[in-house]
């Protein structure tokens, strides 16, 4: 089979309200697949409805073979899960919580033990199985996690911001856990993240906003399609007056994202030492850089991933500048 997910026109509605309106998708087997999108966009309603926590307001979503709505059961068993808050008994030891699982899943007791040992192992975790949980760091309660999702053999490993609270040393290691699974076993990652550079190292992202996906492609796709040329991001004295500016003048779109304003432009090299002679005075801060998937998200939400750390005079001006567009 070559996919193991299959979406065809999901509709989630709360109220009236559609928070997944009419999506469609696939995701391949053995494949890192990121969903991304600002707050409120959609993410977590359309994961639970594909691991069978939530209920269809119309379409269809189908995972392994199975419809999550007619045979939900074997959806569960098809799918592993590792959420944002900790799950895990910190009361009892790495094996006990895995046995609980192991339990839970129907885990035949002969191979259970064996399995265990297994992915103890693929997480590097094994010469601390008896210790009680609680004496764990964060880092390795989310390896005891993400072992613990693998237990009964998933087809897909659901990871709901798997790297989110952890320092950028043990969120490099994580990966380096995710991209093994993945080489190893042939499983199906489906994950979010709001870390951009982390989301690099998926094979192909879906951008949804406002219930929609906008768009789903490789991270390298995306760039060239979705950004092109070279980013600009530049601070001036009046940042209103200078996205006008640029918009008047160069015709060039520009986003207000935190202090600075962000735009594209064909060839960044050239055109600074342009615009610095034309605003000698204006200018406060320039700098130029190739697409990144920072840029991508901005360019098709018009807000940036952590927007929700914006201040509220930054957002305001935001909106400002978005509505003179
Ligand atoms: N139980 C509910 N009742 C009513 N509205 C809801 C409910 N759950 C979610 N929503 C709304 O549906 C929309 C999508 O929510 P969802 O949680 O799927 O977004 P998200 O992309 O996961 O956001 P975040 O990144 O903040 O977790 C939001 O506008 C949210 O307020």
């Amino acid at each position: 089979m070559d996919n193991i997910i299959t979406v065809e026109h999901l509709v989630k509605r709360y109220n009236d309200f559609p928070a997944v309106d009419d999506i469609s998708f696939s995701v391949k087997n053995g494949e890192i697949f990121g969903f991304l999108g600002p707050n409120g966009a959609g993410k977590s309603t359309t994961i639970k409805i594909l691991c069978t926590l939530l209920s269809i307001t119309s379409g269809r979503a189908v995972l392994n073979g199975f419809d999550v709505e007619k045979d939900p059961l074997k959806v569960r068993q098809s799918i592993g899960l590792v959420f944002q808050d900790f799950s895990l008994d910190d009361r009892l030891t790495a094996m006990e919580n895995l046995y609980f699982h192991g339990m839970l899943y129907n885990v035949p007791r002969r191979v259970l033990q064996e399995r265990m040992d297994s992915v103890l192992e693929m997480v590097q975790l094994t010469d601390r199985k008896n210790d009680l949980v609680k004496k764990y760091s964060g880092g390795m309660k989310r390896r005891l996690e993400i072992a613990r999702g693998l237990l009964h053999y998933p087809k897909v490993l659901f990871l709901d911001e798997p790297t989110i609270g952890l320092d950028p040393q043990t969120r490099t290691a994580i990966w380096e856990h995710i991209l093994h699974l993945r080489d190893s076993l042939g499983l199906c990652i489906f994950l979010t993240t709001h870390y951009m550079d982390e989301a690099e190292n998926c094979d192909r992202i879906a951008v949804i906003d406002h219930g929609k996906i906008i768009a789903l492609d490789t991270p390298a796709n995306l760039k060239t399609s979705t950004v092109g040329g070279d980013r600009i991001t530049l601070t001036a004295d009046d940042n209103g007056f200078m996205a006008e500016e640029l918009k008047n003048r160069f015709g060039l779109e520009a986003v207000l994202q935190d202090d600075r304003l962000s735009f594209q432009v064909d060839q960044g090299d050239s055109f600074i030492p342009r615009l610095v002679a034309a605003y000698p005075e204006r200018v406060k801060a320039i700098s130029l850089h190739e697409p990144t998937l920072d840029d991508v998200f901005l360019a098709l939400t018009g807000r940036g991933i952590r927007d929700e750390f914006l201040s509220d005079g930054d957002r305001f001006r935001q909106r400002r500048l978005r509505r003179r567009r």
